[in-house]
């Protein structure tokens, strides 16, 4: 067992706390990912399980054992939990057999099938074991860095955005790598990042940090399709925002009046729309009437700028469509018309 009970941590670093008396467990074996805007306090939180920051109040248990808490300093070397920061922090005078041997117990560090096996594990090849860490790239770098923390054996893995600096393949692989890594060790992972697609494929549930307190910790699908607020459906995935008035069951929006998913209290709110949830057709067979805006090509699909003339208010709203393949060949200024799929999301003002 070694899952990791976060229960009211505030912590900071002088006078202003940035975590509020957060809680958050994550269950053994498993992945969470900790999203939340820039200066949120998603590293301060790796760094008080890690043992680099000591809370202001609260504790910390892993595996059922407080290592920290009211009378309770666990050294951050005995509490099993393995860092890996966003730039590797490789030692760049060792070899990477240097590097990953470095986190082996003393008596093992000349133990070399035991690195080649860490290599192993995190998809790299024994040749690479007697190069130093400029010789690699951004994503071996990082395997590296990930082969390190896992030569402890720990129990927890924290890692604070370790793909951020790579390429879109590198960072797919790198991902691929560290997530068969991690189940191979069952290990209980944290992982800090800012991308949204990341976060929702990659972990077994989403935790999202504003002002140093967790809006919404759900699993991906979850979170996704029933954020708790309109800051984290902004967080997860493209969000279009619109003002409306509730009625309890429907609300009225700029584009009309739609079904609600779930029960709002009737009054002013805001009313999500998913780009993907807007369906772009020929003029006069849909629910409302735009002009095409700009189109943004992706290959698989087209983020497609629609503006809709409010008919009650002759206000211009502009909304966004997710449209594939076909949406790449709609041009600006042309008539369309929007259906919208399936009910939608509102939250009270
Ligand atoms: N060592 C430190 N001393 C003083 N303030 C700090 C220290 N480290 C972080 N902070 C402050 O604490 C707040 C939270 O920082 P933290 O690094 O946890 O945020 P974050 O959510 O990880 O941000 P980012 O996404 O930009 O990495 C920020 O306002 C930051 O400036």
């Amino acid at each position: 067992m070694s899952d990791v009970e976060v229960s009211g941590v505030t912590a900071g670093y002088g006078r202003q706390p940035v975590l509020h008396e957060i809680d958050l467990r994550v269950p053994t074996g498993t992945t969470t990912a900790v999203l939340g805007d820039s200066g949120s306090g998603k590293s301060t939180l790796l760094k008080v399980i890690a043992g680099f920051v000591a809370p202001i109040g609260g504790s910390v248990a892993i595996g059922g054992r407080t290592v920290v808490g009211p009378g309770v300093h666990v050294a951050p070397e005995r509490r099993g939990v393995g860092y890996v920061r966003q730039d590797g922090g490789l030692f760049p005078h060792l070899t990477v057999a240097g590097n990953v041997a470095f986190g082996l117990p003393f008596p093992r560090r000349r133990h070399r099938p035991k690195v080649l096996e860490l290599l192993d594990l995190v998809g790299l090849p024994a040749e690479m074991a007697d190069r130093t860490p400029d010789q690699l790239s951004g994503g071996q770098q990082q395997r590296v860095a990930l082969a390190r923390a896992l030569a402890l054996e720990p129990s927890v893995v924290l890692l604070d955005e370790p793909f951020s600096a790579l390429d879109t393949a590198l960072r797919e692989a790198t991902r691929e790598a560290t997530g068969k890594a991690l189940r191979a060790a069952r290990a209980t992972a944290l992982l800090v990042t800012h991308d949204q697609q990341e976060a929702l494929s990659f972990a077994d549930e989403v935790a999202i940090l504003r002002d140093g307190r967790f809006r919404q910790v759900a699993a991906p699908r979850v979170a996704y399709e029933s954020p708790a607020d309109a800051h984290v459906a902004g967080s997860l995935g493209d969000a279009v925002l619109l003002p409306g008035e509730s009625s309890g069951r429907s609300v009225n929006s700029p584009l009309g009046e739609f079904p609600l998913a779930e029960e709002v209290r009737a009054g002013g709110c805001q009313v999500l729309f998913r780009p993907e949830q807007l369906a772009v057709g020929p003029a006069g067979a849909g629910m409302f009437d735009a002009e095409v805006g700009r189109v943004v090509y992706f290959g698989h699909d087209a983020l497609v700028e629609l503006d809709h003339l409010d008919p009650r208010t002759q206000i211009l709203v502009r909304v966004r469509a997710r449209v594939l393949g076909s949406g790449a060949s709609l041009t600006r200024g042309e008539r369309v018309s929007v259906r919208v799929l399936g009910p939608v999301r509102a939250f009270p003002l």
